[in-house]
């Protein structure tokens, strides 16, 4: 049988639809807009088209868009003074620094001068170490939005197997833990690990998150497993087309011969991504402001 396409995209729109509500009601109890700004630096062309995407979607769910584009040159100090700058303005509720930026510059000390309250990335120590210990805070958004996919599919993932490939950040370490604290039994993967087809054999769920196009093959996985496939990677463009085929980490037509479900690229995490970054700033909102909401409506 084949598996069912998760559909992100449909599901992204319901998360914005859902946010977009909200935000008017906080609108009306704090007298102003939930405010989320971003930051671009230099010219990468994939973050160009991210940057804009956020900016209109965060205008579309009512809520107050803040974009800084700095130049690929922009200084280390420059870039810190604006982070300090909006962590300071009471118009904004949550910063994001759009990654990867520019070499030269000296990420993971950016990314630790956002103000925790403003973190809607979740990629503070404060917000990493919150994750870690099971207390509230905000999450990094693909595994936040892959997380919700997963429990729209399969309600309660306790007690389930499940295997992360790839220990970044941004998303492999976060996902482990989110898997963890839903009673998962976790093993991340990673280059170093040996026999990487027997480990992901054994999983219920699998989350791919290497950045290596088609790495993950049909016959790794488990009959009926849910695949998460949180990897985008333009192939070099065939004969006659100006631009390559988006692929994932999952070679998707052999996944849907074996899996139980399994996520598109496009359309399964990538809208994901931006649909959590709406509700967390959302939630950062409310919590600035003192103004109670439901997350669980959320
Ligand atoms: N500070 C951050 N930087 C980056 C993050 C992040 O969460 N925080 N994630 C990625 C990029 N990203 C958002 O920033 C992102 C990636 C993909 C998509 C998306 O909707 N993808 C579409 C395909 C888009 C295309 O055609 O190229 C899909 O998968 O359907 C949205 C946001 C790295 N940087």
């Amino acid at each position: 049988m084949t598996a069912q396409v998760i559909d992100g995209k449909a599901f992204a729109a319901g998360l914005r639809a859902r946010v977009a509500d909200l935000a008017a009601t906080f609108e009306q109890a704090a007298g102003r807009k939930a405010g989320l700004a971003v930051v671009l630096v230099g010219s990468d062309p994939a973050s160009q088209v991210y940057v804009a995407s956020k900016a209109k979607q965060t205008a579309e769910c009512g809520m107050a868009s803040f974009e800084h584009r700095l130049p690929e040159d922009t200084v280390q100090a420059d870039l810190l003074a604006l982070v300090d700058a909006l962590n300071a303005d009471p118009a904004v509720d949550g910063i994001l620094v759009q990654l990867p930026l520019p070499g030269h510059l000296d990420e993971q000390q950016v990314v630790a001068r956002i103000d925790p309250d403003k973190d809607v990335d979740g990629l503070t120590p404060l917000s990493s170490g919150r994750l870690a210990l099971g207390q509230p805070g905000l999450v990094p958004c693909t595994p936040l939005g892959s997380l919700m996919l997963l429990k729209d599919r399969l309600g309660n993932l306790s007690g389930l197997d499940a295997v992360v490939i790839g220990r970044s950040i941004l998303v492999g370490k976060p996902m482990a833990q989110l898997l963890l604290a839903e009673n998962c039994t976790v093993t991340i993967a990673h280059s170093r690990t040996r026999d990487l087809p027997e480990v992901v054999r054994r999983a219920d769920i699998v989350v791919a998150a290497v950045g290596r196009p088609e790495m993950v093959r049909g016959d790794w996985i488990k009959p009926g497993a849910t695949v998460i496939d949180v990897g985008i990677n333009r192939l070099p463009p065939e004969a006659g087309q100006a631009k390559g085929r988006l692929v994932g980490d999952v070679a998707f037509a052999e996944a849907l011969e074996v899996a139980g479900a399994v996520t598109p690229v496009p359309g399964g995490v990538g809208p994901m991504t931006i649909a959590v970054l709406l509700r967390n700033a959302l939630v950062a909102a409310h919590r600035n402001a003192g103004v109670a909401l439901a997350e669980a409506a959320l």
